[in-house]
């Protein structure tokens, strides 16, 4: 099980969103539900017309007539099947429509969660909700209900036409409801719950075949192959169980369905016989009946069986609509500062689940086109600080603003147009250099690509025999630390947004990989507002502020010869630092 699941929609909170998707067209859904009712009006005329015809057969009326009422009934079952067609496409459409919206939100919604709720949560829980839900929510969205009303409305109407042949053939057909409703309830009760465990073992597995796959490299090393299959396998078994009790679960539910039909039908027929008898109704108004009641079998059957797919879409629903009303604070706080290039944190509290918090009261302001170095101890905050700038994790008190967005509630696409970073894992992915390159602009010229990799220093592109087209990433030209992280500064200059945080510790201090990565940021930030968590002190002395960080607090801050004319903590960092560079 994940340590902690991401919360989950009431069945309230559910319907409620439901129903706001599908009624975002009102009109359209309006007319959908009009020709879905002229479509069951239309299936209504079939048992009607062949009472009469029975009537007339029985009194032996005209063969005419009886071709004349024969002709009627083609027309009307055509017709009633080219309504229910079209009923059935168009609520297929407002739903697949929702579902596009719906799919959209829960993407963006996981995008925009903390990084350490995510963790917390388990990466296999969001994969589920953002692939396993998704697919099954749009499997009965798409298929099943639109069917699923076609057959209610069937049921409505078909009920109103056996009230009027005659009071008593409905109160007939209702002797069997009880025990219809008594097996849904029934069903529904035992099978909620497990359908809503399937969803969570499901995502138990993804979480661990996805832990597998990306521990292999020590999977494979420690010879843990074997204990990882049997986990995998442990996860897939509980799933499989909690699939197989619902199953169970189902059969028995159709065998009290078919009980229920046969207590209808016998209930229908015997006052058929009766009310015949008291010369009630003709014949034909009995077989009418008959049938009526025999032409719900199939909806009563599709709406009761597609419960179960609907109970199914439900339970993944929850699960999509808990990610997209738990995403993060959405109301944005007023900004102190006006849209600018700049970062304001305004007493910021922040801690990992179950610790005691990395950044305490932190409060900082960056002007536009400043750049502010982050110095301290391992441990001191600095790179939660830079997550927090980046709205990767969110303050539990205060606020932090990057040019005037508030980085907790603002919309992550809006929030990467101002700010970008380049971390210390960088991350390299399939494809070529240029491809590699583009993402950040992907219509950038061939010029521009070659001008930003000249500017980073990253010459060594010249010397590969492909150029820009070598293949990099999984299973193509192995990179070295230092030319990744070359190549993410270059993207850096490529995406060129006005603010930038740099948190990179790629090269030993001193080393000429270290002297060639501080110019290729200095390069690379020219001219934007900038904090660069200074894992090496060679990238604070030339920042304009230096802010020095203990213990999540920032316990000292002004320029680099400031901070050494005061001798205090950084004056010790420095001459710490200068004297292991002299040692090496
Ligand atoms: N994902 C995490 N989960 C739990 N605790 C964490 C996590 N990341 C950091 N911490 C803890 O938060 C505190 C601050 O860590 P942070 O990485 O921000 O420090 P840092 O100054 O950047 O250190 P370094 O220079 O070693 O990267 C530390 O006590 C660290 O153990």
């Amino acid at each position: 099980m994940s340590a902690e699941i991401l919360p989950i929609a009431t069945p309230r909170e559910t319907r409620k969103a439901m129903w706001r998707l599908l009624a975002q067209h009102p009109g359209r859904l309006t007319l959908t539900i009009v020709v879905l009712l002229a479509a069951s009006c239309c299936g209504l005329a079939a048992p009607a017309l062949l009472g009469v015809m029975v009537n007339i057969a029985a009194s032996g009326g005209h063969v005419l007539s009886l071709l004349w009422l024969a002709i009627g009934l083609l027309v009307a079952g055509g017709l009633g099947a080219l309504l229910g067609i079209l009923g059935q496409n168009l609520l297929a459409r407002i739903c697949e429509e929702a579902l596009a919206g719906l799919r959209e939100e829960v993407f963006a919604a996981a995008a925009r969660k903390p990084l350490a709720q995510l963790e917390k949560a388990g990466i296999g829980d969001v994969v589920a909700r953002v692939s396993g839900d998704v697919e099954a929510v749009s499997e009965a969205i798409s298929g099943v209900l639109p069917a699923f009303t076609s057959a209610a409305f069937t049921i409505a109407v078909t009920l109103l036409g056996l009230g009027v042949i005659d009071w008593r053939f409905a109160v007939a057909v209702l002797v069997a409801a009880p025990l219809q409703v008594f097996t849904l309830r029934w069903f529904l009760k035992r099978t909620a719950p497990i359908y809503r465990t399937v969803r969570i073992t499901e995502a138990n597995r993804t979480e661990q075949i996805i832990e597998t796959v990306h521990g292999s490299p020590s999977v494979v090393a420690l010879g843990l192959g074997s204990r990882h299959a049997d986990l995998v396998a442990a996860a897939s078994h509980e799933n499989i169980g909690h699939s197989m009790r619902g199953v169970g679960y189902l059969t028995r539910f159709y065998n009290r369905l078919n009980l229920a039909e046969l207590i209808g039908l016998s209930g229908v027929l015997v006052v058929g016989f009766w009310l015949h008898a008291e010369g009630a109704v003709t014949i034909g108004a009995a077989t009418a009946a008959a049938l009526y009641f025999y032409r719900l079998f199939d909806p009563i059957g599709l709406v009761l069986g597609q419960f179960d797919e609907l109970q199914k879409a439900a339970a993944g629903l929850g699960r999509m609509f808990g990610l997209t009303m738990s995403a993060g604070r959405t109301t944005a706080r007023p900004s102190p500062a006006a849209a600018d290039a700049g970062i304001v944190l305004d007493d910021v509290t922040f801690a990992y689940p179950g610790q005691r918090p990395a950044l305490h009261g932190v409060s900082l302001t960056v002007q536009p086109g400043e750049r502010v170095a982050i110095v301290g101890t391992s441990g001191a905050g600095k790179t939660t600080l830079a997550k927090v700038i980046m709205g990767l994790e969110h303050p539990h008190s205060g606020a932090a603003w990057v040019g005037g967005l508030d980085s907790a509630a603002g919309a992550p696409a809006e929030l990467h147009e101002r700010i970008a970073m380049v971390s210390q894992e960088v991350h390299v992915f399939s494809g070529t250099l240029a491809e590699d390159l583009r993402l950040a602009k992907p219509d950038a010229s061939a010029d521009e690509l070659a001008h930003v990799l000249e500017t980073v220093g990253a010459t060594w592109v010249e010397t590969l025999d492909d150029g820009l087209d070598t293949s990099v990433g999984a299973g193509g030209h192995q990179l070295t630390p230092e030319q990744a992280q070359q190549l993410a500064l270059a993207r850096l200059m490529l995406k060129d947004p006005p603010i930038a945080v740099l948190d990179e510790a790629t090269a030993e201090a001193g080393t000429g990989s270290a002297h060639m990565l501080d110019q290729a940021a200095e390069a690379a930030l020219a001219g934007r507002t900038s904090v660069v968590i200074a894992h090496r002190l060679s990238q604070a002395a030339s920042a304009d502020t230096v802010v020095v960080m203990e213990q999540g607090r920032i316990v000292e801050s002004g320029s680099h010869q400031e901070l050494l004319a005061v001798g205090g903590r950084y004056a010790h960092l420095w001459e710490a630092w200068n004297s292991s560079l002299s040692r090496n």
